[in-house]
């Protein structure tokens, strides 16, 4: 990294600093702005919100406010971190000036011998308090309402070396009892989701108001992008990682751990010098959900492909899960130079947070989020529209008297927020584009084995036409033959018919002569016979007169 502060592993040496930087998270004069002022307005006592009321965000369904108005209050706790060696050698002397009373949810700082100032929160837990409890108490409800479809907020703010990566980060690898928030709720997030529904997660840390991802470390300035539709906020240059099981998002946040900046500060050995924030989305598909069943500007657009309930609906939530830098009075942690720099970023932005957190609990018109990189990220986080568990830690030493009543200060005004918490629940565009990319390649496949079916056809029809084409050419040459044969053959009768008209002519002329000829012999025949028979009276005539003649 280009960063010149330690990584987490390194270790800083530790010089005396007179110079005094105190946190102030007292007064706010700040003006209100549009989204998150709205939802500060919603969650003013005074002003009804009607649980029919539709959010800014298009898609989004208010949770009903009157109904439930004190879930959505930001949930805050209080965790007294133990003693460690130095405080039980340096505070040995002093009475203690913390007392916890988790049975009645308070805690007691004493001003003084005779005077003490007793502050209530949601939850208190005293230095015995498990990883399990804080994580039951603080996260659970959180992690619960993301399942469900809401965004969720579990945040860790408290002076520097007071347990706030311990509450949140541990990855407890070599005992699962000192497992952290993160671990826990992603834990608790994989055991309650079906195999259709996704889990990513993007981890970075906001160093010296530059983001940069812990997972991908060469992304060094991630720009925050807010949505101005619905105001939320994503960071799109992060790197995603899709969690399949809790190793292998226990290596990621490992992984990320060890790209935090870390130094080795006089009041924790290795004190974070940036705000960590792991971001879970979670995409859950609701079966049987009809678009008809939530807000959706789908149904008005006329852009209706499949019809509207044949949209596939989801939940998209996300939870953030935020580990602040700690707050340092630097006369106490003994920066110097580069560590200086970052303390001061670190006090800067933390005093943003405050002056939001002020501005929110006041009811004022207008949250500064625009600050610092740390409240603009926070924006719809943070009294915006997620279920929000603020858990602040303190130390028993009382030599850190102020910053610990600042801190208890800082979580008392964060009670007093109450978000508007949102479904998030959507038509699922990019289920519905794989449905519609689906029924496409079915189409063109069902278009293609047509067009096979066609080409097929064509090619059997293109034989047969060849084929009868062919047999046309064969039958013309026939019959070209056949009609030759028979023009020859006509001819040939033609002659021969001549010949025998011929014939018959000459043979009746024949006939005719020798008709002729008979009568001609039988006229002769007559003729002859008549000779004769007159030749014969001739003859008897003559007899008889030659008789008379004798005689
Ligand atoms: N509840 C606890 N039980 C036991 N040890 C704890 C507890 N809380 C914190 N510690 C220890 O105190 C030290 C400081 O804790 P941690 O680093 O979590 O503080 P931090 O608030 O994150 O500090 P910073 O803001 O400087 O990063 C660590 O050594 C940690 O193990």
């Amino acid at each position: 990294m280009a960063m010149s502060s330690a990584l987490r592993s390194s270790k800083m040496p530790n010089k005396p600093d007179r110079q005094v930087l105190t946190l102030a998270h007292g007064h706010s004069s700040s003006n209100m702005s549009s989204v998150v002022g709205q939802i500060q307005q919603s969650a003013g006592q005074n002003q009804k919100v009607p649980a029919s009321r539709r959010t800014i965000a298009s898609n989004a369904r208010t949770l009903s406010v009157d109904d439930d108005k004190d879930s959505q209050r930001v949930r805050v706790a209080v965790r007294l971190r133990p003693r460690n060696a130095d405080e039980i050698l340096s505070d040995a002397d002093f009475a203690d000036y913390i007392e916890l009373q988790p049975e009645l949810k308070r805690l007691k700082l004493r001003k003084n011998n005779w005077n003490s100032e007793s502050y209530r929160f949601d939850e208190v837990f005293t230095e015995t308090a498990s990883q399990r409890r804080v994580y039951e108490v603080v996260a659970k409800p959180v992690v619960e309402s993301v399942l469900s479809g809401c965004n969720g907020t579990i945040m860790a703010y408290g002076q520097t070396g007071t347990g706030k990566t311990y509450t949140l980060g541990r990855l407890g690898k070599d005992d699962a009892s000192e497992r952290g928030i993160m671990v826990r709720a992603v834990e608790d997030i994989l055991a309650n989701i079906s195999a259709s529904d996704s889990v990513e997660v993007s981890y970075f840390q906001l160093y010296m108001e530059f983001i940069q991802d812990l997972l991908a470390p060469e992304k060094s300035n991630i720009s925050i992008q807010e949505d101005p539709k619905s105001g939320e906020v994503s960071l799109p240059g992060a790197e995603v990682v899709k969690v399949r099981d809790l190793d292998n998002f226990v290596q990621s946040l490992q992984l990320g751990e060890g790209n935090r900046y870390a130094a080795n500060t006089k009041l924790n050995t290795e004190s974070s010098r940036s705000h960590a924030i792991l971001m879970v989305h979670i995409r859950r598909y609701i079966p049987g959900k009809k678009v008809d069943d939530i807000n959706c500007e789908e149904k008005d657009t006329g852009n209706n492909l499949l019809g509207v309930s044949d949209k596939p609906v989801i939940q998209k939530s996300k939870l953030l899960i935020v580990d602040l830098a700690g707050s340092e009075r630097i006369d106490k942690s003994g920066s110097e130079g580069h560590l200086l720099e970052e303390a001061k970023f670190i006090n800067l932005s933390l005093t943003s947070l405050g002056k939001c957190i002020n501005a929110l609990a006041e009811k004022s018109p207008h949250i500064p989020t625009r600050e610092s990189k740390l409240t603009r990220l926070l924006r719809d986080s943070f009294g915006g529209s997620a279920r929000s568990s603020l858990l602040i830690t303190i130390g028993p030493s009382s030599q850190h008297h102020a910053e610990t009543a600042s801190t208890i200060m800082f979580g008392q005004r964060a009670m007093k927020i109450v978000n508007m918490v949102k479904l998030r629940e959507e038509v699922d565009y990019e289920s519905l584009c794989r449905k519609l990319e689906n029924q496409v390649d079915l189409l063109t496949a069902e278009v293609e084995r047509q067009q096979k079916l066609r080409d097929h056809d064509k090619y059997q029809l293109e034989n047969q036409l060849k084929e009868c084409q062919c047999s046309l050419v064969e039958m013309k040459k026939q019959l070209v033959t056949r009609s030759e044969f028979l023009e020859k053959e006509n001819i040939h009768l033609e002659v021969e018919l001549k010949n025998t008209l011929n014939e018959l002519r000459n043979q009746k002329d024949h006939n005719d002569l020798m008709q002729e000829k008979v009568a001609l012999l039988e006229k002769q025949n007559e003729f002859l016979l008549i000779a004769r028979i007159i030749s014969s009276n001739h003859i008897a005539i003559a007899s008889a007169s030659f008789d008379i003649g004798f005689v």
